[in-house]
């Protein structure tokens, strides 16, 4: 296999490319030096107005404004990206020379996160083109749902059939429901051969799919001699840990399938069991004690891998890193499938724009970089103190082992694998909820504690301790996940996410400290600050929405007259910054419509999710409440496209409501404008035409124009008012919302008699 011709020994197997963004880079300066001015204006003509509070507040809110972006400037700065070639790869080293890898696979609610998506996922990783006999794939059940284990174990019977059959006709896309629903089945192969296993392959995968859907509304049985009998009368919060291993590659061949390993780890009220990095970590022990692989990669249980090769472009760089020694990690964007059209909740683009330096949920990590050692760690076996081991990796001999092996990387060899059946109980041992105490998991080693968004405060620690990570962005795209797909899910995930991110400035992972006291970059901390710092901005965003309606509510003033210079400083920001992510959006190929939609949601988002993400952890901080891992609700939409009903089609992307108060701040900000555009117009009509009518008036085109704009940002909600069923705002909430935009009304005309 391994033919040494010169071409294929001199090219190199990753390449990084530097992005030419020197057009991208002027207009950011040019928005910089327009917001600067803006604030110079703010201070020199302090004095010239007759009520200061909006110009305070305004000039408050644009300070924000401009730190944020000098922040998003460094994100961006300097682009670039790796290109792998696994072509390049196969000819140049052998099969058996890749290293193991660890697959992981997280869910935790068969309702919440159908399993037949679950089970796609892992069937597209059982047939990914690498070796078998080199991957194991555990599935961690946090739901302890024995419809998982049934669906798994149907499913790695079905996976027999199905990667054969994927690795015969080289298949582009190997989970079934994309593979067999994509609109135009245009056939690998012409031949009858094809055409029948084909029909035979979709038939198994239909009754997969109705086996699946029966046995979720029926019960387990539970008899002694049944497969089901360790879960029942057990509860999810409460059980003791299951492990099973499906299927086993005892032979050690290639071509069968990989290991399959069902884990629930178990739980207790007493103990706390930090969501999906409790499970990462649980994970990172159950494997390291039976296949100890050097590699691991872990995907979400929606995340299917939708190019066969990923594996082989992971090699490449870490073949082609090899001699770097600082790469810890290598990344996979993740997109997202069958995205709702035009992105009504501006929920799928971000992985377009957020320059991706820490994003951390789909990838190959090195597992000595998850054990906490530093680049430059040479560790020898004997060096190994089993004190320290025992300290931080807890009591169980076979795992103090196993970690030494992977720390003095004397276990890149296939042969010291185990027969996995006799490392059940000490599975089990490291899989107990207790096993962490007196250790340093989640604090020091593995998947860290003390954010909802433990992937970027994981990935941010190891950036810290001097590890560089790799993206890569093969074509097709390596993963491909769902995104929320209603207005409250995709509101609970962003709420999440930017909570998450807040928090981890209140760690010791903070990324000013990790500058000063580790290995971070400064360039790297501001970028990382950019991103924990989404929180606050949504404080500013509201003030800055309710100013316009404040100042003509009051008869003030926040921007300039249209007839004074600096009037065009605020154009030239609007325009410019508003043309400048459109174009940034042409040029990643997003339509118009696209684009508005992100830039309303931007704004909708901010004032509800992201304010809500902020106050929560305001809370957390002062001990009042806990923040929580709230998982996203995953759809199955088993037939998209064709044969949906109209009904279907027209609900799709159109905002739904529940009770929820995140949504309230936008209420107000919706209803206070909108009484204020309605107090401007009442005036307006009220004064016969003179040339100064606004000016008579005390109303100026800024505000005016803000204030629009605002309202067009929350058309949505305005719908929402008068919507009916789940399509309309809750009565409650709008009752609420009125009675607390009036009282900002009434506090308006009391502070500027005041002030
Ligand atoms: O107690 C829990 C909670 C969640 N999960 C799993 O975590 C994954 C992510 O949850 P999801 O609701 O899909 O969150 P997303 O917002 O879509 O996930 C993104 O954000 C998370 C952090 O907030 C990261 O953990 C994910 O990797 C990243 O894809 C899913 O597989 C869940 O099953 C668990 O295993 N146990
Ligand atoms: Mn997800």
């Amino acid at each position: 296999m391994a033919s040494n011709t010169p071409d294929s020994t001199c090219l190199p197997l990753q390449e990084t490319i530097i992005l030419n963004n020197k057009t991208a880079r002027a207009i950011e300066l040019v928005i910089l030096s327009l917001l600067v001015s803006l604030l110079v204006y703010r201070v020199v003509y302090y004095k010239d107005q007759d009520q200061y509070i909006p110009w305070l507040l305004a000039f408050l809110c644009e300070s924000w404004f401009t730190f944020n972006w000098i922040l998003c400037m460094c994100t961006k700065w300097d682009q670039c990206i790796t290109k792998t070639y696994p072509e390049r790869l196969l000819k140049r080293v052998n099969e058996s020379e890749f290293p193991a890898v660890d697959i992981f696979v997280t869910t935790t609610d068969p309702i919440l996160e159908p399993c037949i998506i679950t089970m796609n996922t892992v069937l597209s990783l059982l047939a990914v083109d690498y070796p078998a006999d080199k991957l194991a794939l555990y599935l961690s059940d946090d739901g302890c749902s024995p419809l998982t284990f049934y669906s798994l174990a149907e499913t790695t019977k079905f996976a027999k059939l199905w990667v054969p059959f994927c690795k015969k006709y080289n298949v582009q896309v190997r989970a079934p429901f994309r593979y067999f629903n994509s609109k135009s089945t245009s056939f690998e192969d012409n031949s009858v051969e094809f055409q029948q296993e084909w029909k035979k392959m979709k038939k198994e995968y239909g009754d997969l799919y109705k086996k699946i859907d029966l046995a979720a509304q029926r019960q387990f049985p539970c008899d002694d001699d049944s497969d089901f009998v360790v879960f029942c009368g057990v509860h999810r919060s409460n059980h003791p840990t299951i492990i099973k291993v499906i299927s086993e590659n005892k032979e050690g061949t290639p071509n069968d399938l990989p290991h399959v390993i069902y884990l629930s780890r178990e739980k207790s009220p007493k103990h706390q069991h930090h969501y999906k990095a409790g499970a990462m970590n649980v994970l990172a022990r159950v494997s390291g004690v039976i296949t100890n692989a050097p590699l691991m990669l872990n995907v979400d249980c929606d995340m299917y891998a939708n190019n066969p090769q990923v594996f082989l472009h992971a090699m490449c760089m870490v073949f082609g890193f090899k001699n770097e020694e600082n790469c810890a990690f290598f990344q996979f964007p993740q997109a997202f499938y069958d995205g709702l059209k035009d992105d009504p909740f501006g929920n799928q683009l971000a992985h377009l724009f957020v320059r991706i330096f820490a994003y951390f949920s789909v990838l190959n990590i090195l597992r000595k970089v998850i054990y906490g050692s530093s680049p430059h760690d040479t560790i020898k076996s004997d060096n190994i103190n089993n004190e320290d081991l025992h300290k931080i990796f807890g009591k169980s001999i076979e795992l103090r082992e196993s970690v030494a092996q992977i720390l003095s990387e004397s276990n890149s060899k296939i042969e010291n694998r185990r027969s996995h059946s006799n490392f059940i109980e000490a599975a089990i041992h490291v899989a107990s909820c207790s096993y962490e105490y007196g250790t340093v998991w989640g604090k020091q080693v593995g998947w860290l504690y003390g954010s909802a968004t433990e992937d970027i405060l994981t990935g941010l620690s190891i950036h810290g301790r001097g590890w560089r990570s790799v993206m890569t962005s093969p074509d097709p795209l390596a993963f491909l996940g769902c995104s929320a797909t209603t207005f409250s899910s995709s509101l609970t995930q962003q709420k999440r996410w930017i909570m998450g991110l807040f928090e981890i400035l209140f760690t010791n992972k903070n990324p000013l400290l990790l500058t000063i006291k580790g290995n971070l970059w400064f360039r790297q901390a501001l970028g990382y600050f950019y991103f924990c710092l989404w929180a606050v901005r949504s404080v500013y965003e509201l003030c800055y929405a309710s100013l316009p309606a404040y100042c003509i509510i009051t008869s003030s003033h926040f921007l300039p007259k249209i007839n004074e210079r600096a009037f065009l400083i605020f154009m030239g920001i609007f325009f410019i910054y508003n043309l400048y992510v459109l174009w940034e959006c042409k040029r990643v190929g997003v339509s118009l419509h696209m684009w508005w939609n992100l830039q309303k949601m931007g704004r909708v988002n901010a004032m509800t999710a992201w304010l809500f993400g902020f106050l929560n952890v305001i809370l957390k901080l002062m001990g009042l409440s806990d923040t929580v891992f709230e998982v996203t609700k995953k759809e199955h939409r088993p037939n998209n496209g064709d044969n949906d009903n109209e009904d279907d089609n027209e609900s799709v992307g159109r905002f739904t409501y529940d009770e929820s108060l995140m949504i309230m701040p936008g209420v107000i900000i919706l209803l206070v404008n909108m009484v204020a555009l309605i107090n401007g117009m009442l005036r307006f009509l009220k004064v016969y035409y003179s040339e100064n009518r606004m000016g008579v008036l005390g109303l100026g085109w800024g505000e005016m124009f803000c204030n629009v704009w605002v309202l067009l940002c929350f058309r949505e909600f305005l719908k929402g008012l008068f919507g009916s069923g789940r399509y309309g705002i809750p009565f409650s909430t709008i009752w609420k919302s009125g009675a607390l935009a009036l009282l900002f009304v009434q506090l308006c005309r009391r502070s500027s008699q005041f002030f």
